[in-house]
C-alpha cells in the first residue's frame, strides 16, 4: 500500500523540514511514503476565507483518483490511540487498498467539495494544530504505527 500525504503550501520552517524529512525517511522503510505539496493560493488576501478552500479543495481533489482512499486530518476526526490507529492502517493493508492518501487542510479547512469526497476524517488531538506543525506530528504518527505493526521497540505502552 502506498501512502501520500498532500499538504498546502511549502514546510516553511528549518526545524519541521529536518524532523519531516528524518521521519519520512524511517516511514519510507516500511512502505512507499511520498508528500505531494500544493502550492499556495495566489493573492488569497483578494478572496473570502470560503473562495479560498473551494481554490485549495480543487487543487486536493486533483490529487486523487477514483480508486483512492481519501481521509482528512481534521481536529473533529476520529481520535485513536497510537495502537488502534496501527490497527487501523492494517485493515486498509488486508483490505488490499493500494494508495491510501491523507490531507492536512489549510488555515481555514476543507471545503465542501473535499469533505464529499472523503472517505473519512481522523483527528490527531480535540486541540488544533498549526497546518505547518501538523505535517510532522503526523508523519511521526504513521511511523509509530508501522513500527507497532512491525513489532519494533519504539512504542512503549
Ligand atoms: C489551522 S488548521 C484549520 C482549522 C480550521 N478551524 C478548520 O476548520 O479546519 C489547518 C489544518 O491542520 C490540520 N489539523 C490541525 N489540527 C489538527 C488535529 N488536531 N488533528 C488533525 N488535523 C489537524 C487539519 O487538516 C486542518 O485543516
Amino acid at each position: 500500500m502506498k501512502v501520500t500525504l498532500v499538504v498546502i503550501g511549502k514546510t516553511d520552517k528549518d526545524y519541521l523540514k529536518k524532523g519531516i524529512d528524518i521521519y519520512g525517511k524511517r516511514l519510507f522503510h516500511y512502505l512507499p511514503f511520498e508528500i505531494k505539496t500544493i502550492p499556495d493560493i495566489k493573492n488569497s488576501k483578494n478572496l473570502t476565507t470560503e473562495q479560498q478552500k473551494e481554490k485549495e479543495g480543487v487543487l486536493i481533489l486533483n490529487q486523487v483518483t477514483a480508486m483512492d482512499q481519501l481521509i482528512l486530518l481534521d481536529e473533529k476526526g476520529e481520535e485513536l490511540s497510537s495502537v488502534d490507529f496501527s490497527k487501523w492502517m492494517e485493515k486498509r493493508m488486508v483490505a488490499g487498498t493500494k494508495h491510501l492518501v491523507f490531507v492536512i487542510g489549510g488555515p481555514y479547512g476543507f471545503s465542501p467539495a473535499v469533505k464529499e469526497r472523503a472517505n473519512g476524517k481522523l483527528s490527531l488531538s480535540k486541540m488544533t494544530f498549526s497546518h505547518q506543525m501538523v505535517r510532522l506530528i503526523f508523519i511521526e504518527q504513521l511511523y509509530r504505527a508501522m513500527s507497532i505493526l512491525n513489532g519494533e521497540p519504539y512504542h512503549h505502552e
